[in-house]
């Protein structure tokens, strides 16, 4: 794809809005709770103040929206000129320290961890650390991959730019969990309002046949199935999340997560059905395998 020289989008830009306020019920809903079963057991809890439950239960993927804060302000970056419609989410990577709070004000601490040159592409890795209001204690950590189409060769030297602050290794056929035609509409009411999952114009514009599915939102459900499949629904299980986005999804497809235990580590590969093509694969890090678990 040739490297696009134009210039920012405002319109694309004023459509990138946050909420003040994220909700944990709403954000559950998207990634397809209770979807197939309004009144499921295992999932009631993360959208329904249940009977003896002092409050909703917070999914560990619901921290990955913290890091849709540096989306505003990031794409006003100096020295870095791309085009915004061509940007697609690459890899998401989680580290959940202590129990997450259901209601919480929050301080995020922004930083650059990566940058690559892949010619074709740049790779821009954006870290955001999450502290709770008043705390100097980490909450949790998000480290986001964004793959800029047409940005790459950047490079001036024959070596292609790469720079990483972070060590290098950071990076079962279960229920099927089913997208619905309306999730990326849904989902984006969890604050990411890019028309790329919305808007059939500005879809085709950025290459693709119809609005694409949020791939947060095919992470929370593979996590929210190996939840269920291996910490028996105890969300507060999973310590660590990493996954990289294969191929797009379409809402409405239907999404296949096999997993593997290996000591406390599951390793996920979430397919698309219908076309029985592989979208996301990446491992969870687990606290134990208790008698709880
Ligand atoms: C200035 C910006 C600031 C931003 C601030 C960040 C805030 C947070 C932003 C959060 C994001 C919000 C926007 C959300 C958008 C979406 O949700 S888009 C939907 C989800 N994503 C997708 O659907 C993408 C699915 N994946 C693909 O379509 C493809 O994998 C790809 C990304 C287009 C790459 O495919 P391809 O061009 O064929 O790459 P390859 O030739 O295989 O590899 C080239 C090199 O790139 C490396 N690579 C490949 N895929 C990824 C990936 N997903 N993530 C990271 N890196 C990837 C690959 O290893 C190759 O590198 P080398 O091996 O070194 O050559």
């Amino acid at each position: 794809m040739a490297r696009s020289d134009s210039e920012f989008n405002p319109d694309l830009l004023l459509a990138h809005k946050l909420p003040e306020v994220l909700d944990v019920a709403i954000y559950a809903l998207g990634i397809g709770a209770c979807g197939q079963d309004a009144v499921d057991s295992d999932e009631l809890k993360f959208v329904y103040h249940e009977n003896g439950q002092e409050h909703i239960q917070v999914l560990p993927t619901f921290v990955s929206l913290f890091s849709l804060g540096s989306l505003t302000d990031g794409l006003d970056l100096p020295g870095f000129k791309y085009d915004p419609s061509l940007l697609l989410h690459g890899q998401q990577y989680i580290e959940v320290y202590r129990p997450l709070p259901s209601k919480a004000s929050l301080i995020n601490k922004v930083s650059l961890a990566g940058l690559q040159d892949k010619g074709k592409a740049a790779i821009l890795e954006i870290e955001t650390r999450s502290y709770e209001q008043g705390s100097d204690e980490l909450l949790c950590m998000n480290r986001t991959t964004v793959f800029l189409r047409g940005a790459g060769g950047f490079s001036n030297s024959s070596k292609p730019f790469s720079y990483k602050n972070y060590p290098s290794n950071q990076g079962l056929a279960v229920k099927i969990p089913q997208t619905q035609p309306s999730s990326a509409l849904l989902y984006r009411l969890s604050g990411d309002y890019n028309p790329l999952h919305s808007d059939p114009n500005v879809a085709k514009l950025a290459g693709f046949p119809r609005p694409i599915l949020h791939g947060l939102c095919t992470l929370g459900f593979a996590i929210k199935a190996i939840i269920k499949c291996i910490c028996k629904g105890d969300p507060s299980a999973v310590k660590t999340i990493s996954g990289r986005f294969l191929a797009t999804v379409f809402p409405g497809e239907t999404l296949i997560t096999e997993m593997w235990l290996q000591g406390l580590r599951v390793i996920y590969q979430t397919k698309v059905k219908e076309r029985n093509k592989a979208v996301l694969s990446g491992y969870v890090d687990i606290r134990g395998l208790s008698s709880s678990l």
